[in-house]
């Protein structure tokens, strides 16, 4: 049965279209796949439907009721929930508060805690999550906050639930969690809108499947008609081909070299050399030994103890110019928070980094503009508009502006963060080549990757990192996959 159709709808931003006559269906009990390039229109098409942009031309129709001028609360007052990629959850709160909020139960005006927390309870348990209520937002782990929210839209009287990339950044094992989550979903009859870039999770998960490319409708069909190579020809209009390339032999110099590494429960004595042109990677079922990593390297953060050296020489802790001069250059996977400055365009975010522009210089657009575009151009940063400031690009595209911002500076060693977060297909085939040349320049790569297909594409060896400690060292080209995400597990090899 539909519950939400689109029918023709046409969206443009400042006379540069970004959706072409779109129509597409959403049944009831069925998990209906939006795939598609960075800049594809996926994002615009859901804000559509969440209210949240009203179409240029088309119209929405929920149970076969048209449904005009649709603004955010009259879109979730006709049942469509929206769990978008950044967590929206008060972390400073309780579960049961977040889940609850805007309909605390109060008698004489006085809220009655006890019956939020048993709502809320009652709401997480009837989607099979095993999370207690009373604990605090912020302390959960990525893919819980977003089973939080879920289970808070469900309540709210979501029938339409549309997951915006839910299981980006996540391991193998929250992943799989998610997936759970929407098929329990689905079969209590709610439409489901999933967004993902990940090829075999779409094709496992879903049972429908819509490609836009160009803001146009390229296939529609059910999952079993298409395929990997099929999907990648209608998002990308050809073949995608990466593959691990034969790399010319290491220097033995180190590039990086981490020694006893502590910082509270998320790195005990960790230690780790990377050489000069091998690429080497960090994989743990949750991200947080990765992502203290990157705030210990940078020198955002000053790690309980241990040291770290960059080319021989000591980097002080704790110093975000220290860790810059010694060459070394940490990609957040954390874009929108730590990565890019919004407000600012394309251009200046790409050559915020580069150390011979001065704030002076800045502001000689032209030359800004001549330095930042074989930048632009080498990461293949695709816009609607020239130069439109940086959140206004896909979230992929703001990825590639990150990459372009902090590997254009020559750096002598890197950490990269889950560094194809959000990337389509053929972006991710591109930024794997970017970081084989890197690391074919003689840049120490470390890796701290969510990915275990990732990590085998890209590394030469693979440290399992469990409870902040250093666990297994597998060399890529002597494991499998499912070997390998056996290891980040626990389980035998
Ligand atoms: N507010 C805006 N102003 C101007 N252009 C915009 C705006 N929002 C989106 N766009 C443009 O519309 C096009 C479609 O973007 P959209 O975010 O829908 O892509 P997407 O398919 O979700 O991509 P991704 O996979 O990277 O998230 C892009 O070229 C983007 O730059």
């Amino acid at each position: 049965m539909t519950v939400l159709a689109v029918r023709g709808v046409t969206k443009s931003f400042g006379g540069a279209r970004a959706l072409t006559d779109v129509s597409v269906e959403f049944q009831a009990g069925e998990v209906h796949a939006l795939m598609g390039m960075n800049g594809a229109g996926k994002s615009t098409l859901v804000q559509i439907l969440s209210g949240a942009l009203t179409p240029d031309a088309g119209q929405l129709r929920i149970d076969g009721h048209e449904l005009p001028h649709l603004t955010p609360r009259r879109a979730r007052k006709a049942g469509i929930s929206t769990v978008p990629q950044r967590r929206e959850l008060v972390m400073s709160l309780t579960v049961a508060e977040n889940i609850m909020l805007g309909d605390l139960p109060t008698r004489r005006s006085v809220v009655r805690w006890r019956s939020v927390r048993a709502a809320a309870q009652r709401a997480l348990d009837d989607l099979g999550i095993a999370i207690d209520a009373g604990a605090v937002a912020g302390d959960l782990t990525v893919a819980e906050q977003t089973m939080v929210e879920v289970a808070r839209e469900v309540r709210r009287g979501g029938r339409v639930l549309i997951l915006d990339e839910p299981t980006a950044c996540l391991g193998p094992e929250a992943a799989a969690q998610i997936r759970e989550l929407v098929r329990r979903l689905r079969d209590t009859g709610v439409a489901i809108v999933f967004i993902s870039h990940h090829i075999s999770e779409v094709l496992h998960l879903a049972d429908r499947i819509t490609v836009l490319r160009d803001g146009r409708v390229t296939w529609a069909g059910p999952a079993a008609h298409t395929d990997e190579k099929g999907l990648v020809r209608d998002m990308v209009g050809r073949d995608v081909v990466s593959r691990r390339p034969i790399r010319p032999a290491r220097s033995p110099e180190v590039g990086i070299s981490i020694r006893q590494l502590c910082d509270g429960r998320f790195l005990d004595r960790f230690d780790i050399d990377v050489r000069r042109g091998e690429i080497v990677a960090v994989l743990g079922p949750a991200g947080d030994a990765q992502s203290r990593l990157f705030d210990l390297l940078s020198g955002r953060r000053r790690p309980d103890s241990g040291t770290v050296t960059v080319g021989g020489r000591p980097v002080r802790p704790g110093r975000i110019g220290h860790s810059l001069a010694s060459g070394l250059r940490c990609v957040t996977g954390d874009r929108r928070r730590l990565g890019l400055i919004p407000g600012l365009s394309i251009d200046e975010n790409v050559m915020l980094a580069q150390d011979r522009l001065d704030r002076r210089r800045m502001h000689r657009w032209g030359l800004l503009a001549r330095r930042a575009a074989p930048l632009r151009d080498g990461y293949r940063v695709v816009s609607l508009v020239r130069n439109p400031p940086v959140e206004q690009l896909s979230g992929g595209n703001q990825q590639k502006v990150l990459l372009a911002k902090w590997l254009g500076t020559e750096p002598s060693a890197v950490l990269l963060e889950d560094p194809t977060n959000g990337v389509d297909v053929a972006a991710m085939a591109e930024i794997h080549s970017l970081v084989d040349e890197l690391a074919g320049r003689g840049v120490a790569v470390l890796l701290a990757s969510s990915s275990a297909e990732e990590v085998m594409r890209l590394a030469d060896r693979i440290v399992v990192v469990r409870d902040g400690r250093r666990r297994t060292e597998h060399r890529a080209d002597r494991i499998t996959r499912d070997e390998l995400i056996a290891a980040t597990l626990g389980g035998a090899l």
